[in-house]
């Protein structure tokens, strides 16, 4: 990237857009979000990197968890729907990185691949569509979603509400609740907002109404070994989001967490620390309990500390979801 001598020829566009001779492949889900994530991130590399948009080239596979919406995704095999497609590309070196919204991202990861870059975080908070507020749902009425968080949250707030199955990517859910199976469901303000879908719904704060672990980010994976890669990658991390991703990833990791674990997070900076708020559920919504922290951006112990301590308030029909770190 660094221009050689004045004296030499002009070299062509073409041969100056990459350091690799190719372009560098970008592994992504097909769906319409992933495929705005993608786009998003490939327009961020290139702008960072001076190059043309041919430098780098989407390569689209279908996810298990996309080829399978009959049925929860905690049912089905849970996160590794996500990714394993996904991982296995880049282990098998089909493509340089893959890019994924972060919330779907299991915790535990192959040891071959890292989280090379986060990029910075978009809207955290839920939106609810079909009712104006959490309060006025009408009495009785139906709740589609399959996020065991959002169903814990839903009937913490309002017992007398029942939850129906709402799985399918973001379009497929709007047309289910318009075709009437369900009265109100929850998106994430942030696929909203990359689907150009502004207008729909009601955000509800992120204070009362915690997100997901790493809601709102996308994060871009390659192999651990592809120094080239990950060294251009860099250039695309938000140092911010990433210290927030990793704070909220190894809370549920010291919580033992998984896609049937009901818990909600909100990271926060004050100053130069981060503030992370977490609540676990009961799936039922009956119990919940909460806990805060505050550290260092760079300390990694104290999420597992805050996970510890969440666990140890926890009673058994909470603790039961969750198996420690
Ligand atoms: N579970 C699917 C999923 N994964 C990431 C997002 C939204 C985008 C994001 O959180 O970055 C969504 C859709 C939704 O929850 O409404």
């Amino acid at each position: 990237m660094i221009n050689p001598s004045h004296n030499s020829p002009q070299a062509p566009a073409d041969a100056l857009a990459h350091p690799l001779a190719r372009p560098l492949r970008l592994g992504t889900r097909r769906s319409p979000l992933a495929m705005a994530q993608a786009e998003e991130t490939r327009a961020r590399l290139c702008a960072a990197h001076g190059w043309p948009e041919s430098a780098v080239e989407l390569c689209p596979q279908v996810a298990s968890g996309d080829r399978i919406q009959d049925r929860p995704l905690a049912e089905i095999g849970g996160k590794a729907l996500w990714t394993k497609e996904l991982d296995a590309a880049l282990l098998h070196g089909e493509i340089d990185f893959a890019v994924h919204s972060m919330k779907d991202v299991e915790t535990i990861r192959p040891a071959a691949i890292m989280i090379a870059a986060v990029l910075p975080r978009a809207d955290v908070r839920d939106v609810l569509v079909g009712a104006a507020s959490i309060a006025a749902i009408p009495q009785g009425a139906k709740v589609g979603t399959s996020a065991p968080r959002r169903a814990a949250q839903m009937l913490h707030a309002r017992r007398d509400l029942e939850i129906v199955s709402f799985r399918g990517n973001v379009a497929t859910r709007l047309a289910k609740l318009q075709a009437g199976e369900a009265d109100v469901t929850l998106l994430a303000a942030a696929g909203l907002q990359r689907l150009g879908e502004t207008g729909v719904g009601h955000v509800l704060p992120a204070e009362e109404w915690l997100p997901a672990p790493a809601q709102g980010a996308i994060g871009i994976e390659c192999l651990a070994a592809r120094d080239d890669v990950r060294a251009l990658l860099a250039a695309i991390d938000h140092g911010p989001t990433h210290a927030a991703i990793r704070a909220e990833r190894a809370l549920l990791t010291g919580l033992g967490g998984t896609c049937h674990s009901p818990i909600a997070v909100l990271t926060t900076a004050e100053g130069e620390d981060l503030v992370l708020r977490a609540a676990l559920f009961s799936p039922d919504g009956a119990l919940r309990v909460e806990d805060t922290a505050r550290f260092a951006a760079d300390d990694g112990d104290t999420p597992l500390d805050l996970a510890r301590r969440l666990l140890a308030q926890a009673p058994e029909g909470i603790a039961a979801f969750f198996h420690g770190g």
